[in-house]
C-alpha cells in the first residue's frame, strides 16, 4: 500500500510544487499518473523513492514511513521499490548481463545468486539470448527493456516508471505498458507517470491527475 496523507512538498525558494495529496494506491494496485509538464509527476515519483523528502504530511509505503526511515535503512527500501526512467540511464561500455548484475553486486548479493537472478530478469523482459550484447546494439524499446529488468531484479513490490515511453514509437510503448501490466498481473503494485494521452486511453487503467501541484483521483484512491 501507498499512502499520502495531506503530503505538501515544496523546494527551496520555490512555492508548493505538491499541495496536500492524498492518495491510497493498494498493494497490487495500478494507475497512471498523468498532468502536464511541470505538474510535479516526477516529484511524486521522487518521494516515493526518498529522493525527494516531504515538505509537510506523512508518506508511508508498505507500512514504512519514509519521515522517520534512517538514512543506513534507505538502500533496503530502495530495494523494495523497483524504478524506471526515461533516459534509461544504462552504462554504455558495459554489456546487458552486466548493467542488470551491477545492481546485485552493489547490494551485495552473493556472487553465485547474481547469474540465476540476472537471466530470470532478462527472460521477464524478452532478453534472455541478448546478454553479452552492448546497449549501443539494442533498440530504444530494447534499451528500455534492459532498464525494466534492472529494475526488477531485486523483484521489487513497487515499480514506479517516469515516462519510460517517452522515446518510444506507438508500438514499442504499446509493448512497454503491455509489460508493466504484466507485472502488475503477477502482484506488483506498479504507478507510470505518462502524458500520453494514447495509452491513456488505450489502457483504461485508473488515472490519477496531477495538475499546478494537486491531485485529482477516482474516488476509490482517495
Ligand atoms: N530540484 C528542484 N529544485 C527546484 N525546483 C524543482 C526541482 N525539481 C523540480 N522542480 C520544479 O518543480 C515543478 C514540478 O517538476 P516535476 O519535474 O516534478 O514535474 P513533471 O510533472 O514531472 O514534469 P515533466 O512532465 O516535464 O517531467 C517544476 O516547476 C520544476 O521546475
Amino acid at each position: 500500500m501507498i499512502e499520502f496523507i495531506n503530503v505538501t512538498k515544496h523546494y527551496p525558494g520555490r512555492r508548493h510544487v505538491l499541495r496536500e495529496i492524498n492518495l491510497r494506491l493498494p498493494k497490487g494496485g495500478m494507475a497512471l499518473l498523468t498532468g502536464p509538464s511541470g505538474a510535479g509527476k516526477s516529484t511524486l515519483l521522487k518521494l516515493l523513492t526518498r529522493l525527494e523528502d516531504v515538505s509537510h504530511g506523512t508518506l508511508m509505503v508498505g507500512g514504512v514511513d519514509l519521515a522517520t526511515l534512517k538514512r543506513r535503512h534507505i538502500p533496503a527500501y530502495r530495494r523494495r521499490v523497483g524504478v524506471v526512467f526515461q533516459d534509461h540511464k544504462l552504462l554504455m561500455d558495459r554489456d546487458v548481463y552486466s548493467n542488470v548484475a551491477l545492481t546485485l553486486q552493489v547490494a551485495g548479493v552473493p556472487p553465485r545468486q547474481i547469474e540465476s537472478r540476472v537471466r530470470a530478469a532478462l527472460e521477464k523482459v524478452g532478453l534472455g539470448d541478448r546478454l553479452r550484447e552492448l546497449p549501443a546494439t539494442l533498440s530504444g524499446g530494447e534499451q528500455q527493456r534492459v532498464g525494466i529488468a534492472r529494475a526488477i531484479v531485486h523483484t521489487p513490490e513497487i515499480l514506479l516508471a517516469d515516462e519510460p515511453t517517452g522515446n518510444l514509437d506507438p508500438a514499442l510503448s504499446d509493448e512497454i505498458l503491455d509489460l508493466f501490466r504484466d507485472f502488475h498481473r503477477h502482484g506488483t503494485t506498479v504507478l507510470v507517470a505518462t502524458h500520453d494521452a494514447r495509452q491513456i486511453a488505450r489502457l483504461g487503467l485508473p488515472a490519477l491527475h496531477l495538475e499546478q501541484g494537486r491531485l485529482h483521483a477516482p474516488k476509490e484512491f482517495s
